[in-house]
């Protein structure tokens, strides 16, 4: 700036440079706040009013504004430039375009327009002041820094390669506010560098240009905006509060003093007029508001030093708990209750729990399924058949083989024949319906009625014993079709559990279905006498395949969300172990109901449930796996054919409820594989807590909000997981041999060989 009386040109006179004397040592130095605005060198000059060396130029009406004779004080910017407004305005003379001899005149730094110290409202400043305003900007260019505070911050590499998820988490927090808090003191860094008096110099400033610039309409407008930098400020200060986590002492210490001083500036600055020779209404109003703003500022500030305190205090639990922890997933546990004394907290669990099967022995679907023409046609065709005898009845089988205890049909089953396509193909689009019905959003393709097995019963004596069409080769979600043809037939269906039958008249030409899990609850008979005289043929249609011997429900939370059944692509299980996936993110959603049928039973759950805040003690943790256990005793209950595998629980990337973790999991292992007879622990699971490598490759490290994820696999985990559990059926159905390697042809593909045997459902 240059400051000279009209019409005087000064001598330059270099001087140290100030932008650095003002720093105070309590104050973060601009290279601290790192702001992207720093120093740009940017010279500003000032001249006095007769000073040495300027007679020569006495005289001159204008001195140019970068004359070598001005005194000149190099200062640093504290931010970018604003753009210069007003391009073509005449910058070598004031924008009064008046001539006002007494007065000094100054120019802008940024600008470098000229103006009246008297038109600005710096007239009656002491020397001393004038010396202050070497970073003079005039009422064009000065815009309030507060706004180029940088608010956003990306502290996400703070969060990296941290072993223990909570401490990142917390110093993912603490960066937060650590950041947010540095925001806030540079805005007051800021506002103590104002000095309060230069800020009240320019707040008169504006007031002058009320009265002498009117024109211009600065003044209002750059209160209005000081006015919304102060809220700025107040709102900056309520985010850092609501964060309320961990940051540096220090900077809350400095942040401390420079409210302290900004206070007293304040505070002097209303007592004194003098500094202010012009100060307008709206300005004191203006002050008042900054008073009341720095009390807030200060009230906000001590709650945050609360929470900071509250905050460190939990810190340095984490910090001690994560350093006496060995690993993030530690492998050994802190000394622990007995297994012994946990499961016995917890009440005793009923060893077959009662359990709702809500399951109907049959569905009358249709009594004119088949139109008499039809019908005639297939009586004809079965007629010409040869059926081998059976108990009270004799068969013939077509399509694929189907093979039940007591079965004489021969194991060379000729295919379909053409005359039961049509039928073979109404009864598909039936179970295609039913299937879409019941998954509405599965991408598996309903299970294909592949086999008819035809049962002839001749006259009053024939019957058919009690039986269940369980055979585990029958698609678990399918439905068995029975076609009736010729006299009508009494069929008993009787419930196992509680013994009550029920009864179903079967008609000439009419159709009933049974689902293939009901098979796991109801039997069913045809009792001598049941058919009065005649001929009666049914077809029973049903899904085979001898995939179906591995057939597996997969039960799990979502780490089991990305592994997949139905098909030979990668990271599927393929077609040797078909399945249908059961989300169930708690215990409680584990449904027993939908096991039966299957082959397997695979359980993923447990993990939702411990990290509940509720659950906080052993005794807390014990009591969510006996709610496992009482759903594997439930399931066992349903459908003891089918084997039940449960996995261990993952240890996640949160040391503290990796404890409750290992002590799920102890359970598992040493209370449940022990006393739940049939049920096998899915092996392989310590490969996830060693070396490791859960945390480094096999869970996801963020999660779609961008917070670490404690959690849930990546697509690598989900594979070495899938790897495990097909792993663990396989060795255990081929009684504790992995025979994968040896192949068989399927539909024309070659599968290995893993079902062809007979299972031996042995438990290791
Ligand atoms: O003849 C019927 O209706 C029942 C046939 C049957 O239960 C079977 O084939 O398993
Ligand atoms: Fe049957």
């Amino acid at each position: 700036m240059v400051l000279h009386p009209s019409g005087s040109k000064l001598p330059a006179v270099k001087k140290t440079p100030v932008g650095g004397t003002r720093k105070r040592d309590s104050y973060p130095s601009q290279e601290d706040l790192a702001s992207p605005w720093k120093a740009e060198g940017t010279q500003s000059r000032l001249s006095r009013k007769g000073s040495s060396k300027s007679e020569s130029d006495t005289g001159s009406t204008k001195s140019t504004p970068h004359s070598t004779s001005d005194k000149v004080i190099n200062v640093t910017s504290s931010g970018p430039l604003p753009k210069i407004r007003h391009e073509h305005r005449k910058k070598d003379s004031c924008p009064c375009n008046k001539s006002i001899l007494s007065s000094w005149k100054l120019d802008c730094r940024n600008c470098k327009q000229y103006w009246h110290a008297d038109c600005v409202g710096l007239n009656g400043l002491s020397e001393n002041s004038i010396n202050k305003l070497h970073e003079w900007t005039c009422p064009f260019c000065w815009v309030s820094p507060i706004s180029t505070v940088q608010t956003e911050v990306d502290v996400c590499h703070i969060c990296r390669n941290t072993l223990s998820l909570q401490q990142t988490n917390l110093d993912y927090e603490a960066a937060l506010v650590h950041q947010k808090i540095k925001n806030v003191s540079e805005c007051c860094n800021l506002l103590r560098h104002s000095n309060f008096k230069e800020l009240s110099e320019r707040m008169s400033t504006l007031s002058e240009f009320d009265r002498h610039l009117q024109h211009l309409l600065l003044s209002e407008n750059s209160l209005k905006g000081l006015d919304c930098e102060i809220r700025k400020l107040t709102d900056l200060i309520a985010s850092s509060k609501s964060a309320s986590e961990s940051f540096n002492n220090s900077t809350l210490e400095s942040i401390n003093l420079n409210i302290t001083e900004l206070q007293r500036d304040v505070d002097s600055l209303a007592r004194e007029p003098r500094a202010a020779p012009s100060i307008s209404e709206p300005t004191y109003k203006l002050l008042n508001e900054i008073n009341l703003k720095l009390e807030q500022l200060h009230t906000n500030e001590s709650r945050v030093s609360a929470d900071i305190a509250q905050l460190k205090v939990s810190l340095q639990s984490v910090q001690s708990d994560h350093t006496n922890a060995s690993s993030a997933m530690p492998s050994t546990l802190p000394p622990q209750q007995s297994i012994e004394s946990l499961v016995a907290h917890c009440p005793p669990q009923p060893d077959h729990a009662s359990t709702e099967h809500h399951q109907v022995p049959y569905s009358h679907h249709s009594e004119d399924f088949i139109c008499p023409e039809e019908a005639q046609n297939l009586t004809n065709f079965l007629n010409s058949q040869t059926f081998k005898h059976e108990n009270g009845h004799s068969v013939i089988s077509f399509g694929e083989p189907y093979t039940y205890t007591g079965s004489k049909s021969s194991t060379n089953v000729p295919p379909i024949p053409t005359e039961l396509k049509s039928l073979f193909d109404r009864i598909n689009a039936l179970q295609t319906e039913i299937f879409s019905n019941k998954y509405q959003n599965s991408d598996q393709t309903a299970p294909l009625i592949n086999s008819c097995l035809v049962n002839k019963y001749e006259g009053a004596e024939s019957y058919l014993p009690k039986h269940s069409d369980r055979e585990v080769t029958i698609q678990p979600e399918s439905s068995i079709f029975t076609v009736s043809l010729g006299p009508s037939c009494d069929i008993q269906f009787v419930d196992r559990f509680s013994g009550t039958r029920s009864l179903l008249t079967c008609q000439d030409r009419s159709l009933y279905h049974m689902t293939r899990r009901s098979q796991e609850v109801f039997e069913h008979l045809i009792e001598e006498g049941s058919i009065e005289s005649g001929t009666r043929y049914s077809l029973t249609f049903r899904c085979i395949s001898w995939t179906n011997k591995n057939s597996t429900c997969l039960m799990g939370d979502s780490n089991t969300g990305l592994l997949r059944f139905g098909n030979d692509r990668r990271g599927t299980f393929g077609k040797l172990m078909p399945g249908q996936k059961f989300w169930s993110p708690r215990i409680e959603d584990l449904d027993p109901v939908s096991c039966m049928g299957y082959a397997n039973v695979v359980l993923l759950c447990g993990i939702n449930d411990i990290r509940q805040p509720e659950v906080g003690s052993d005794n807390d943790v014990a009591g969510c796996y006996n709610k496992l256990k009482l759903k594997i005793n439930q399931i066992k209950h349903l459908s003891p054919q089918t084997a039940v595998f449960v996995c261990r629980l993952l240890p996640t990337k949160d040391p503290q409820l990796n404890l409750k973790v290992d002590i799920f999991n102890r359970l598992i292992f040493f209370d449940l594989i022990p006393t739940c007879k049939g049920v096998v622990e899915v092996e392989g699971f310590l490969r996830f807590a060693r070396n490791h490598v859960l945390a480094d490759d096999l869970s996801k490290q963020y999660d779609r909000n961008g917070r670490p994820d404690m959690l849930h696999l990546n697509r690598s985990g989900a594979r070495v997981l899938a790897g495990l559990i097909k792993y663990s059926v396989f060795f255990r159905l081929n009684g504790g041999v992995d025979k994968r390697r040896r192949t068989n042809r399927v539909d024309g593909r070659l599968y290995s060989n893993v079902a062809s045997n007979p299972p031996a459902l042995r438990r290791r």
